[in-house]
């Protein structure tokens, strides 16, 4: 479904990738993991057209995507939730997920926002209430369903445990697991690595702005210098 090969980007004068190489096939959990700053989420802006790619393939669909802009992406249904959730806060939820469907057609919309409210009922009691007042664990649920609104079928989840309380984080992995069981292809971009490989079927491990480690999520939670590198053991 995606197919990424040798793709480069930076700010400035300053390389952030420096040549990564990925896939994620329809139906699969994908996690791409790494500690701060290893170029995550330049991955995910160049993915999604908001840092241009200064080399390298992307390939989605068979649609060549490495120049393409942001809204040619959602589109073509590569659906990034953004990092620090993104939601508009002096919106009601239900205008914020009505925005997520902003490159569909208005035909089909209530019923679209009535089954992200089947997924997060949670949203539908605040549907009314600014999304700025919402708590951490809401807007995150808020910023994922306003991707599932523009009718994913990769959705790239860019730290969605980033500042939850522990049992937040468990219910947000929980969450995510439905929704990939329902079909949907998800690349999950996490520092948190042990429930990150619990629930991806495969791996990417990112460090300055290369992959250096990939392969199934079973193995590469007994391997023994991950476990060195981020788990500390
Ligand atoms: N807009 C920008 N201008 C200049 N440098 C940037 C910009 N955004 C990110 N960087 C730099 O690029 C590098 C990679 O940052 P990036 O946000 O991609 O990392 P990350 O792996 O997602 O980290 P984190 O998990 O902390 O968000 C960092 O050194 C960062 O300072």
């Amino acid at each position: 479904m995606l197919e990424v090969r040798d793709l480069r980007a930076g700010y400035g004068g300053t390389e952030v990738l420096r040549g990564v190489s990925l896939d994620v096939n329809a139906g699969e959990v994908v996690a791409v993991l790494g500690s701060n700053g290893v170029g995550k989420t330049t991955l995910n802006k160049v993915l999604s057209g908001v840092v241009p790619a200064t080399s390298g393939t992307i390939r989605f669909n068979g649609a060549a995507l490495e120049h393409a802009a942001a809204p040619e992406i959602v589109t073509a249904g590569l659906i990034h939730v953004p990092e620090g959730r993104k939601i508009f806060p002096n919106l009601s939820v239900r205008e914020n997920l009505e925005l997520g469907a902003y490159c569909r057609p208005r035909r089909g919309r209530a019923a679209k926002v009535d089954q992200v409210y089947e997924i997060f009922p949670k949203l539908k009691q605040r549907a009314r209430q600014y999304a700025g007042t919402l708590s951490g664990g809401e807007q995150q649920m808020l910023a994922i369903g306003r991707g599932l609104m523009g009718e994913p079928k990769l959705l790239i989840l860019d730290e969605p445990s980033l500042g939850l309380s522990p049992l937040m984080v468990e219910e947000m992995f929980a969450l995510i697991a439905r929704l990939a069981a329902s079909g949907l292809a998800i690349m999950l971009v996490e520092q948190n690595v042990v429930q990150s490989l619990e629930l991806a079927g495969r791996a990417y491990i990112m460090e300055n702005g290369f992959i250096t480690l990939s392969g199934q999520a079973s193995e590469l939670k007994s391997n023994a210098e991950l476990k060195r590198a981020y788990l500390g053991l």
